[in-house]
């Protein structure tokens, strides 16, 4: 044990931040302390917690002398990239659960690390209380790795979960996603696949050492998902999950997509329920390995973030080791995919070209086709169809 004292300046008390300062106040640890917190609504915070010190103001948390670490959970990505950068940039370790600021700025905030010789970790970011990162980043560290697939967005699966098992309502589901916490601020970020291609594109990071940005990886969420694409996953004995998917394919190319599944009970994470998420990773010799654990939420993820700041007692830091590998794969979107492809009208049966069509069906309400379409064509014209009264699902052969 050493004598390392950390003392938090906090950004956010919301649904992580507060279920920080619970899993804090639970365990009460000798060595992490909670200085100061930085929030927007100071008197509606001070009521929750009025031993804390609360102020609206950055500089309040940076300026303090006791702060010698920064946490930052706050809901705008904008403002989450200024703290980080300026903490990093003034040599402070850093713990930060932002998905979306890390997405767009992975590349920078390693850097910067790299020049201030000091630490940002962020497991909470993906997959909530699940240890992704570290575990791809420490003990998947060579070249065998596959694939890493899964259910990287609790909120959506509560969601398909509420709607398949107890028949609940789309909007009556995500409304108690988001009173319980789940959903993001904007929650058009859970169920449109963002917030899990922001997941994505940091697993990739540490499973692969490849940095794709969003607008290179095909997404569409479940919002255009109807009764037709339930009764069909019904009839076919599947259930639809939305799933972050990289895998590495032939002559070494890595595709990347956020689609929904239509998954068949072998599948391990078709068994996933609620706000929890699951990741399946696999390996050229040890074929599949699972990992499954509360996605979102306050504890679960409050107690992850914990985890990254007392990893720090110990000076624990991603090293990046697979971005200097010699065999990284490529990302390529040249590749192509069995789909569950339902449409209203030939404009929108013909946003896409269909190969190898295995079944197919027409009536005035319900009109579908099953067959090869190419990830590059999906990417391509994803704005289109996610306007469109259409919907699409991976279709997987058992
Ligand atoms: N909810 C979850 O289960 C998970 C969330 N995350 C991520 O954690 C982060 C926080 O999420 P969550 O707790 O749910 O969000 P909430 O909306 O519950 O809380 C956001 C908090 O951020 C504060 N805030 C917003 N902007 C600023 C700013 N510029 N300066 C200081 N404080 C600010 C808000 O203050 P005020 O209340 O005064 O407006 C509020 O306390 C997000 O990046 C989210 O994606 C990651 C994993 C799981
Ligand atoms: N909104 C997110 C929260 C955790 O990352 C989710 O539902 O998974």
């Amino acid at each position: 044990m050493n004598d390392k004292q950390i003392y938090i300046g906090l950004f956010g008390f919301g649904t992580v931040g507060k279920g920080l300062y619970d899993v804090l106040k639970k365990i009460d640890p000798d060595n992490v302390h909670l200085v100061k917190v930085c929030v927007r609504n100071v008197a509606k915070h001070q009521q929750q917690a009025p031993e804390l010190e609360f102020t609206s103001e950055a500089d309040d948390i940076f300026a303090d002398p006791r702060v010698n670490f920064i946490v930052e959970l706050i809901d705008d990505a904008d403002a989450a990239y200024a703290i980080v950068k300026r903490a990093l940039t003034a040599g402070y370790p850093v713990v930060s659960g932002n998905k979306k600021m890390l997405a767009a700025h992975l590349p920078e905030m390693i850097e910067l690390q790299k020049q201030h010789d000091t630490a940002l970790l962020y497991d909470a970011s993906a997959c909530g209380s699940i240890p992704v990162i570290r575990n791809l980043e420490e003990y998947y560290d060579n070249d065998l790795l596959i694939s890493v697939k899964g259910i990287l967005n609790g909120s959506s699966n509560f969601i398909l979960s509420k709607i398949f098992n107890e028949g609940m309502t789309y909007d009556a589901a995500l409304a108690l996603a988001q009173k319980l916490g789940f959903a993001e601020s904007d929650p058009t970020l859970d169920i449109g696949g963002w917030d899990s291609v922001f997941k994505l594109i940091i697993i990739t990071m540490h499973a692969f050492g490849v940095y794709v940005p969003s607008n290179e990886i095909f997404t569409f969420g479940i919002g255009n998902m109807n009764e037709h694409d339930i009764q069909f996953a019904v009839e076919k004995r599947r259930r639809i999950k939305l799933v972050g998917w990289a895998e590495k394919v032939a002559h070494n190319r890595l595709i990347l997509s956020v689609m929904p599944h239509l998954l068949s009970k072998q599948k391990y994470i078709y068994s996933v329920e609620d706000e929890f998420n699951g990741v399946v990773i696999k390996g050229l010799f040890y074929y599949k390995q699972f990992m499954f654990g509360q996605g979102a939420g306050g504890f679960p993820t409050g107690s992850a973030v914990l985890s990254d700041i007392t990893a720090q007692l110990y000076d624990y830091r991603y090293e990046y080791k697979k971005l200097l590998s010699s065999h990284k794969p490529v990302f390529t979107n040249d590749h192509r995919l069995r789909v569950y492809y339902r449409y209203d009208t030939p404009h929108d049966l013909n946003l896409l070209n269909f190969t190898n069509i295995s079944e197919s069906y027409y009536s005035d309400s319900f009109k579908y086709v099953v067959g090869e379409v190419s990830l590059q064509e999906l990417h391509d014209r994803a704005q289109e169809l996610r306007n469109a009264p259409v919907f699409l699902s991976l279709y997987p052969h058992d």
